[in-house]
C-alpha cells in the first residue's frame, strides 16, 4: 500500500465549545479522535480568533458567532458543527467560501421546544407569572379574573416546520384551535387551519407562538404594527429567535395592556455564559416569562444532540460524506480503504473536472471512482484511486485554479 499523507486522527484538533453534552466526546473518541478540548462557555470575539487558529473542526451552540472575521483566522478549520437546530450563528456563505461544511441537528431538540411553548400557553393564559411573581412577594392574587382554560383557545403558529407542526399537534390534543402561517404550503395536521396571510392569524389567534428561523425576512417580523393587529387580551410567546420580535414594541404593547402577557426564551443580545448579567426591558413585567434560551435544553434534546452532530462530522471527516450540510453540495458515501481517497473543493468554475482528472492521468494514475456535486457557488469532488504518489498528487491537486481545498482522507 502506498506511503499515507492523511493526517492522523490523534492531531485532528477539535474545539467543542458551550458546555456541548459529554456525549459528544465519548463518541469522538470511540471514534479515534481523542485530541478534543471541551470549554463549558462560549468565547468573546478576541478569544476565539485566537483558539480557532490551530483547529481542525469546531463545535458550538447558539452563542458562539463564528462570523467571517473569525472564520478567515481559521486556517485549518475543515468542518463546523453546530449543536442546535438554528444555524444563523455561523457565516454560511464565507464558511462555504473556506470550503468548511457546516452541520447541525434539525430535529433533536424540537419535541423539547414544543413542550415548553406548551407549558408557557398554559400558564400564560391562567395568569400564572404574574400569581407567581405576588406570591413571592408575599401577596395573595387568589381570583379567577383573565383565567382561562386552553381548550377551545385559538392558537396561531408562525412557521410550520419541525417545531411548528410539533406545538400544533400538542395544541390540538389539549382541545385548542390550531392555525398556521408559513411562508412556503405545509400538510396540515389533524384539524389545523392554514392562514393566508400573517395579519389573518394574528386576527384570529389568543395565542401566537412563533417557530420561523433569522433571516432577513423574518427579523422583526412581530413589530408594532403586527401587535396592533392582534387581539386584545391575547399572548404572544417567542422560542425562536431574538431578531423576530421587536421587544420594544411589545414593551408598549404589554404597558397599554394590548396584550395580556408573553413569553421569550431567545433575545436579540444574550450573555455569553451563566456568569454574564442578562438584561431585558421585559424584566419589569410580572405577566412575562423569561426564560434563558432553554427550549432545547433538556437532557433528552442534548444527549441527542450530541450524538447526532459528532455522527455527521465523523463521517464527513472519515469519509467526506456531507450529508446534513446546510450550506454544501451533498455526498454520501462509504469509505473504500482498499483505495486512497481525496477531497476537491473549488469554486463552481467550468471545465475544472477536467483540470482535476489531468492531475491524475498526467501521471498515469487511475481513478477507480469519482464523485462531484456542486451548487451556484462550490464543487466538491471525492476521488478513489490506488498510488503511491499521494504526497505529489495532493500537491498538484492544491495548485489546480479555484481551489478552495484539497485533502488527502486515507
Ligand atoms: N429556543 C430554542 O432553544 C430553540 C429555538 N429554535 C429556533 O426555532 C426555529 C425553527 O425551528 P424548526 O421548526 O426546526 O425549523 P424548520 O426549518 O423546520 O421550520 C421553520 C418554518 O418556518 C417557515 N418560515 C420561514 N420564514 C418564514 C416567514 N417569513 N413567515 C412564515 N414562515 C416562515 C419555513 O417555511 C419553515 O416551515 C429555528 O430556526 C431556531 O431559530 C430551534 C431549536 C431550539
Ligand atoms: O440550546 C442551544 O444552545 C441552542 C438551541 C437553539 O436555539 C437551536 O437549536 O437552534
Amino acid at each position: 500500500m502506498a506511503k499515507k499523507f492523511s493526517l492522523d486522527k490523534k492531531f485532528i484538533k477539535i474545539l467543542l465549545l458551550e458546555g456541548i453534552h459529554p456525549s459528544s466526546v465519548e463518541s469522538l473518541n470511540a471514534a479515534g479522535y481523542t485530541n478534543v478540548e471541551y470549554l463549558k462557555t462560549a468565547l468573546d470575539e478576541a478569544e476565539l480568533e485566537e483558539k480557532i487558529k490551530d483547529v481542525h473542526v469546531i463545535g458550538i451552540r447558539s452563542r458562539t458567532q463564528l462570523t467571517e472575521k473569525v472564520l478567515k483566522k481559521a486556517r485549518k478549520l475543515f468542518a463546523v458543527g453546530c449543536f442546535s437546530i438554528g444555524t444563523n450563528q455561523v457565516d454560511l456563505t464565507a464558511a462555504k467560501q473556506k470550503g468548511i461544511p457546516v452541520f447541525n441537528a434539525p430535529f433533536s431538540n424540537t419535541r423539547s421546544v414544543a413542550e415548553l411553548v406548551l407549558a408557557e400557553t398554559i400558564l400564560l393564559m391562567r395568569g400564572v407569572p404574574s400569581k407567581n411573581a405576588a406570591a413571592h412577594r408575599g401577596e395573595w392574587l387568589k381570583s379567577a379574573k383573565n383565567s382561562y382554560e386552553v381548550r377551545d383557545k385559538n392558537i396561531g403558529i408562525i412557521g410550520y416546520g419541525h417545531i411548528g407542526s410539533q406545538v400544533s399537534i400538542l395544541a390540538e390534543s389539549l382541545g385548542m384551535n390550531v392555525y398556521f402561517y408559513d411562508i412556503e404550503k405545509k400538510l396540515c395536521l389533524g384539524k389545523a387551519h392554514p392562514c393566508h396571510s400573517l395579519d389573518d392569524l394574528l386576527k384570529i389567534s389568543d395565542v401566537v407562538t412563533l417557530h420561523v428561523p433569522d433571516t432577513e425576512n423574518t427579523r422583526k417580523m412581530i413589530s408594532k404594527d403586527q401587535l396592533s393587529k392582534m387581539k386584545k387580551g391575547a399572548l404572544l410567546i417567542n422560542a425562536s429567535r431574538g431578531t423576530v420580535v421587536d421587544y420594544t414594541a411589545l414593551t408598549e404593547a404589554l404597558k397599554s395592556g394590548h396584550l395580556a402577557g408573553a413569553a421569550a426564551d431567545v433575545f436579540p443580545k444574550e450573555p455569553a455564559s451563566n456568569n454574564e448579567k442578562f438584561h431585558s426591558e421585559l424584566q419589569e413585567f410580572d405577566n412575562v416569562i423569561l426564560t434563558p434560551h432553554i427550549g432545547g435544553s433538556t437532557s433528552e434534546a442534548q444527549e441527542n444532540i450530541g450524538k447526532e452532530v459528532v455522527e455527521k462530522l465523523i463521517r464527513y471527516s472519515d469519509n467526506g460524506s456531507t450529508i446534513g450540510a446546510v450550506n454544501f453540495p451533498q455526498i454520501s458515501l462509504l469509505p473504500n480503504r482498499e483505495k486512497q481517497r481525496f477531497l476537491h473543493i473549488h469554486k463552481n468554475v467550468p471545465g475544472l473536472l477536467k483540470d482535476i482528472n489531468d492531475v491524475f492521468t498526467n501521471k498515469g494514475i487511475n481513478i477507480a471512482s469519482q464523485y462531484l456535486q456542486t451548487d451556484a457557488d462550490i464543487g466538491y469532488v471525492i476521488v478513489d484511486t490506488e498510488s503511491d504518489m499521494s504526497k505529489t498528487i495532493l500537491r498538484e491537486l492544491k495548485k489546480v485554479p479555484h481551489t478552495i481545498k484539497a485533502r488527502m482522507l486515507y
